[in-house]
């Protein structure tokens, strides 16, 4: 596989606390790749390295060929990775409009603006002046992630976008990555429901305790498998 972007024996601490425990991770332009894996798995903090927003050694993240981890996170935006975070993260003083700006400030050329961005989720054109912290959990959602698309990144990065989301919700976000993936995007999902992610993504790494307990096509893993690798030996035959 011709790598985009890849990772080697990454390693992550939170201060003497390590979190992962040797990574090795690729992704093929073009590629939907969902990690799941419990809580505490470490999905998160995997996501945040790519993003810069955990320091590790520059050599074990490779973009292009290029070492790129510990790059300040306005680095890694401009290079184009663009992460939407677990939990939104809106400027609450900001109107929806506003928070979608905010995420073009990197300037990168590329299909994604304003215009395209209603077009995809109608609903922020109707509330555009809104403070984007009056929105519904879904709404916000689609907010945080028109704000990493409008920096027109290579690769998204997207961070538990079903968390605390009605069922109908997460399906109505999940309908605009064909549109997303259709544009050349190359997407990276960490997401806790199992379904979702075997449903819209090529690719599954499952991750415990810091490690990658499973690899493989989403289509080809048995539900045996992932959830040995979810919960570990001793749960699945419990
Ligand atoms: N800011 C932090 N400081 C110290 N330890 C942390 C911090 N963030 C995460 N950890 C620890 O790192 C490990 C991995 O956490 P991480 O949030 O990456 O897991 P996760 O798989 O994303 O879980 P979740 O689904 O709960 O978000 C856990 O042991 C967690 O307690």
């Amino acid at each position: 596989m011709n790598a985009l972007l890849e990772t080697h024996g990454l390693q992550a601490f939170y201060r003497d606390a390590q979190a992962l425990f040797g990574i090795d991770f690729t992704l093929a332009a073009g590629e939907l790749v969902a990690i799941i894996g419990a809580n505490g798995a470490g999905k998160s903090t995997f996501l945040k390295s790519l993003a810069g927003l955990v320091r590790v050694p520059r050599e074990t993240i490779r973009f292009k060929g290029e070492p790129i981890g510990g790059l300040p996170p306005g680095g890694i935006v401009r290079r184009g990775l663009a992460m939407v975070p677990e939990g939104r993260r809106l400027f609450p003083s900001l109107s929806v409009e506003e928070n979608l700006r905010m995420g073009a400030t990197a300037a990168r050329k590329g299909p994604w603006n304003l215009q395209r961005l209603y077009a995809l989720f109608p609903i922020l054109a109707e509330k555009r002046h809104a403070p984007g912290t009056s929105l519904s959990g879904g709404q916000q959602q689609m907010v945080a992630l028109g704000r990493a698309l409008m920096s027109n990144p290579e690769v998204l990065l997207c961070d538990e976008l079903s968390l605390g989301l009605a069922p109908i919700v997460i399906r109505e976000i999940y309908a605009a990555m064909p549109t997303i993936t259709g544009e050349g995007m190359t997407v990276v999902i960490v997401e806790q429901d199992v379904t979702m992610a075997r449903q819209v993504s090529q690719r599954i790494y499952c991750f415990q305790e810091g490690r990658v307990s499973l690899e493989g096509k989403s289509g080809e893993l048995t539900r045996e498998q992932i959830s040995q690798a979810y919960f570990g030996i001793e749960a699945a035959h419990a």
